[in-house]
């Protein structure tokens, strides 16, 4: 029956629940995002059962709580646990005020599938990947998602589907066109800027950019985005033809909010890979399935890259795009961005 929401469309709609503070249902559990649940839902959750706060195990290692499960830990409530104390479980940016939170205790055995899924969920929602799970049935008019490993990957591949198009001529290259994708599975549109007409049957001068609000519009020096997006536009006008990719994966995917939280916390001495580890997050949490999908809906199958991440090469080669060539895209080192393109070299293996 076509009327009935598929998988990835539930999700769509988990995603948006949670980040309203609403719970949604995994299986025979409740889940809510720690970030968004408001007092009086935590409480009605409460009275369903014990629960527990599930967290990815790099919270759980600033918390010093013991994850049993692999990539995550299931903390037993206190009885007295109140919004306050979940808060600041969830979220590293009091850890050096109050840096003693236990002891906590952690939850062993029996099934996690449902916790997992929660997590998966609360990133793909770009909230804090903390979240209150109860085992409870579920009241009407919450949305149900299935159980099981299925949901971690958080459903296939999602088809990229062009909208719209149209010439747009720039500073850099005149002869440009933008193209806008949506995603059949309610995710971020993303964007494609074509250059010239580039061949299909030949390798493309391509560029894989991530959304960097502060950086592509604002122009902050904390970073390299903005001096990077131009020059690879700059290059592809002078090349004549080439494609710029710009995928809405703000923050290395956890989102603008995240970044901030991300950024507070490189303030107070965290390095941008230790301070996505405090917030519970993985160094890059991007899903490069979405590049290389566009790239084949433009025709594109083997590209040389400009970049300087070696593990954008490897996933575009993984999904099935040839890379013969990789163009290194060195600009604008600054007094305030030269330790975090120092980290990217030392622990993300960037070729700076
Ligand atoms: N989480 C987090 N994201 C950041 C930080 N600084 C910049 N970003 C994001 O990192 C992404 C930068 O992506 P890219 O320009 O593709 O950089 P890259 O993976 O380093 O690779 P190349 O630039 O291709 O060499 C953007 O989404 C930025 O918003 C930070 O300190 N923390
Ligand atoms: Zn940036």
């Amino acid at each position: 029956m076509s009327l009935i929401p598929t998988l990835s469309e539930t999700i769509a709609r988990a995603r948006a629940d949670l980040r309203m503070g609403l719970p949604v249902a995994i299986g025979d559990h409740l889940a809510a995002a720690v970030e968004t649940l408001s007092p009086a839902r935590l409480a009605d959750l409460r009275a369903l059962g014990p629960g527990v706060l599930a967290l990815t195990d790099r919270r759980a290692g600033t918390l010093r709580a013991r994850a049993y499960d692999g990539d995550l830990a299931r903390v037993i409530l206190p009885p007295d646990a109140d919004l306050a104390w979940l808060r600041a479980l969830a979220d590293p940016a009091g850890d050096l005020m109050t840096p003693l939170k236990g002891p906590l205790t952690s939850a062993r055995g029996g099934a996690v599938d449902a916790h997992r899924a929660a997590l998966a969920l609360a990133k793909s929602a770009q909230l804090l990947p903390a979240m209150l799970v109860v085992a409870a049935p579920a009241p009407d008019g919450l949305t149900h998602l299935p159980p099981g490993p299925a949901l971690v990957q958080l459903a296939a591949e999602a088809a990229m589907i062009p909208v719209a198009a149209a010439r747009l001529p720039l500073m850099s290259a005149e002869r440009s066109r933008l193209h806008v994708f949506r995603p059949d599975d309610g995710g971020e549109e993303h964007y494609a800027i074509e250059i010239g007409d580039p061949p299909r049957d030949a390798p493309v001068l391509a560029r894989l950019h991530s959304a960097c609000f502060t950086g592509d519009v604002l122009g902050s020096l904390k970073c390299d985005c903005g001096p990077q997006l131009q020059a690879a536009l700059t290059a592809m006008g002078q090349a004549g033809s080439g494609v710029l990719l710009y995928l809405n994966q703000e923050g290395r995917g956890i989102g603008l909010a995240n970044k901030m939280r991300a950024y507070d916390l490189q303030n107070q001495g965290f390095d941008t890979v230790e301070a996505n580890h405090r917030l519970g997050f993985e160094d890059d949490e991007r899903d490069f399935r979405i590049g290389a999908a566009l790239l084949r809906r433009l025709g594109f199958a083997a590209v040389r890259l400009m970049t300087n991440n070696p593990r954008k090469v490897t996933m575009m080669q993984a999904h099935g795009i040839a890379v013969p060539d990789r163009v290194p895209l060195i600009v604008a080192r600054n007094r305030h961005n030269t330790g975090y393109l120092d980290t990217k070299a030392e622990k993300s293996g960037h070729l700076l």
